[in-house]
């Protein structure tokens, strides 16, 4: 029995421009995490065939009960027909890449857990025990509402993870060339569930943790051949090849909010439908070029300028510890204008903000609707608030603000009529990336009365 966990997400900083392997971008690591406990028997009456048994509890008890066999090139065929792409490309992609390992076990169960605040409280019993705490909720997993923190990500992630460990019995995601593995099987499995070749630093982020992130060339995954039962080989052929020995020009460098200061982040119970939002900024993007393009230069430039200001900071806490507390007690505050490492930090969001709602403007899509705009400015008037944005695709989902590690915020803005509509999430900044959980933790959970 082993356990897995992986992190949500929060584009911080390059949305849209995370599209182009020409720009870099800042993604935060949350604290929210999916987790996958995998357990494997030897079956004796299987000839060829392994049973995948997903478990996802949390959800009106949902699972899916799969078969895959070699011969069918390890398209997995679910028992009463039930689908989630997500569970089957991971399936198909695993098994493929593991083709030729005879594993002991051919039993396999997966239980999937995802903290709360990947979706919806509303009508949820909470379950725990000394070390960890779920929402179990009466509805199925697509219908309960997200809140956007790359559920089908993390998702994929930790299942890849922990159908690996059943084939690669050594698996140890501490190693590089183990997380890289997992990263490049996750990210092809997220890609074709989803039916699009998306920026990928959602599965960049489950694996890696806080990252500067420049995506990979979309044709490394395009380029793979349909999996055919007529030639089996060339599928796990070339899967081992782009996995593997492929450069995929990609970069995921480990990063940080700087000491002091904290990631908060609020839900606005609404959502937006990213995939519509970037064809919209695709069209734009295309019928006014030069224009658009000097746009996304002066988005770009002060993206590079947060990315490079966290590093300075970094830099400063060690070097100058004197100057650097001094900051931190300005920023708690509210005298951000003597620092001028935080002006510079506001200058550059708000200038990032200014062309996003120029974009909004001319485009159609609602990047950074005006009822958002009026709640970030509320928010960066707060004591303790640095700065704030909407992440991502931008639109109605969750806004995110960067603050002094000591501000409350749900104090500092109960009954305040202008926040009525926002509820603080339960997030942090995480620590990590994939990491291996105790698999004891997720035994005996107990409803709460
Ligand atoms: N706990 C889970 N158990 C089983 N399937 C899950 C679970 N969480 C997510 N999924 C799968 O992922 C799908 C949601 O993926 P989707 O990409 O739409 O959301 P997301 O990744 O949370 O959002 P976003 O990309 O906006 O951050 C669900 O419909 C389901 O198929
Ligand atoms: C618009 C885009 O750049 C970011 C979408 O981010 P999110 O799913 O809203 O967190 C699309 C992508 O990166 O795939």
């Amino acid at each position: 029995m082993r356990a897995f966990s992986a992190p949500g997400k929060a584009l911080l900083a390059g949305g849209y421009l995370v599209l182009d392997p020409k720009y870099e971008s800042f993604v935060i690591a949350l604290s929210a995490r999916m987790h996958a406990v995998v357990t494997s028997v030897k079956n004796p009456g299987l000839k060829d065939e392994t049973n995948i048994h997903i478990k996802s509890s949390q959800f009106n008890h949902n699972e899916w009960n799969y078969i895959a066999s070699k011969v069918r090139g390890f398209a997995p065929k679910e028992i009463d027909g039930k689908s989630n792409p997500f569970i089957e490309y991971t399936i198909i992609n695993v098994c493929n890449y593991f083709f030729d390992i005879e594993a002991d076990d051919n039993d396999i169960t997966i239980e999937i857990f995802s903290d709360e605040e990947y979706h919806s409280k509303e009508n949820t019993k909470v379950m725990k025990n000394t070390y960890k705490s779920f929402r179990f909720h009466d509805k199925d997993i697509q219908d309960v509402p997200k809140t956007g923190l790359g559920s089908s990500a993390g998702l994929v992630t930790v299942l890849t993870t922990a159908l690996s460990s059943i084939f690669c019995k050594n698996l140890d995601i501490s190693q590089h060339q183990h997380q890289r593995l997992i990263h490049n099987l996750a990210q092809i499995a997220h890609c074709q569930a989803q039916g699009k070749i998306g920026s990928g630093f959602d599965v960049a982020a489950a694996t890696y943790g806080s990252i500067v992130y420049r995506r990979f060339f979309p044709d490394i995954i395009s380029d793979l051949p349909k999996i055919s039962t007529d030639d089996l080989d060339k599928y796990h052929t070339a899967l081992r090849a782009v996995v593997d020995n492929s450069d995929w020009k990609m970069t995921a460098t480990p990063t940080n909010l700087p000491k002091g200061f904290k990631l908060i982040m609020g839900d606005v119970n609404t959502g937006s439908e990213t995939v519509k939002l970037v064809q919209k900024v695709k069209s734009w993007y295309n019928e006014n070029l030069p224009s658009s393009l000097n746009v996304y230069k002066s988005i770009d430039s002060n993206n590079m300028k947060i990315i490079k200001l966290c590093q300075d900071l970094h830099i400063l806490e060690k070097t100058n510890p004197t100057y650097y507390n001094d900051l931190l007690e300005g920023l708690s505050k509210g005298k951000i204008q003597n620092f001028k490492e935080l002006q510079e930090f506001q200058n550059a969001v708000s200038e990032i903000r200014k062309n996003f709602r120029l974009i909004t403007e001319q485009s159609g899509a609602d990047i950074e609707p005006a009822v958002q705009t009026e709640l970030l400015d509320n928010c960066c008037k707060l004591k303790g608030v640095l700065t704030g944005v909407i992440p991502g695709a931008g639109g109605f989902d969750a806004i995110a603000l960067v603050a002094s590690q000591d501000t409350d915020i749900a104090l500092e803005t109960k009954d305040l009529k202008e926040f009525q509509n926002v509820t603080w999430m339960k997030l942090r900044q995480a620590n990590c990336g994939l990491s291996e959980e105790d698999s004891d933790h997720y035994r005996d959970l107990k409803s709460e009365c």
